[in-house]
């Protein structure tokens, strides 16, 4: 796992040279978590995968307008539990980074795919609510698990610190937030987008 510098240089497409913004307040970059064949194999999981993994959705899809995307959930066998240890990890490293408390993941981690064709994304939203398991997420996170070139539009953005963060898109690249922050997918307007996504929980607000 790398950590990137607050002003890594990227490339953002037709031929411009971008510095990137850092990341605000209780957020954080943290590349190459996963490895190209691995992100592909997470992808196969909701782009194969059956009705088995889309419990709880209306044709794999929700119906609210708020969130517009196919997920599958990371099934619990020992074949996946290499996902859920990486991100075990990852979110002990973000602990360390934005100094919230977690005590552990008790959600499934979801993949998620917006495609173009239904201008998939997801409005602006906190993952943080009124449920017994919201209440306690702690930290987020997505993993890019899609390249720069597969998709337009399906920029991931935070809220803090008085501004809007636009979040890098490199394959197997995580970014990690406070699930209390303001947040949201923009429509994917060409291709396909693809993220692991995943919640650390933890006592209220500490
Ligand atoms: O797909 C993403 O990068 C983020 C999705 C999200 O905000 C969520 O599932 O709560
Ligand atoms: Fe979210």
């Amino acid at each position: 796992m790398k950590r990137s510098g607050p002003r890594a240089l990227t490339r953002p497409g037709k031929g411009e040279v971008r510095q990137e913004a850092p990341p605000p307040e209780f957020a954080a970059v943290i590349g190459e978590v996963f490895s190209e064949r691995e992100c592909l194999a997470l992808r196969d999981l909701v782009d194969l995968g059956g009705d088995g993994y889309r419990a709880g959705l209306v044709g794999g899809r929700e119906a609210d307008g708020v969130r517009r995307s196919t997920i599958a959930w990371i099934p619990e066998t020992p074949e996946w539990h290499w996902v859920e240890a990486r991100m075990a990890r990852l979110m002990a490293e973000a602990q360390r980074i934005t100094g919230l408390e977690i005590e552990a993941l008790e959600e499934r981690l979801q993949i998620a795919r917006y495609g173009a064709e239904h201008r998939d994304g997801f409005d602006w939203h906190s993952d943080r609510g009124a449920g017994t398991l919201a209440r306690r997420r702690k930290l987020s996170v997505s993993v890019q698990l899609s390249s720069t070139v597969e998709y337009r539009g399906g920029h991931l953005e935070v809220i803090g610190d008085g501004r809007t963060w636009r979040a890098p898109r490199a394959m197997g690249t995580a970014i990690v937030f406070a699930s209390f922050l303001t947040h949201r997918v923009t429509p994917v307007t060409h291709g396909v987008r693809h993220s692991l996504v995943g919640w650390a929980h933890g006592n209220s607000v500490r």
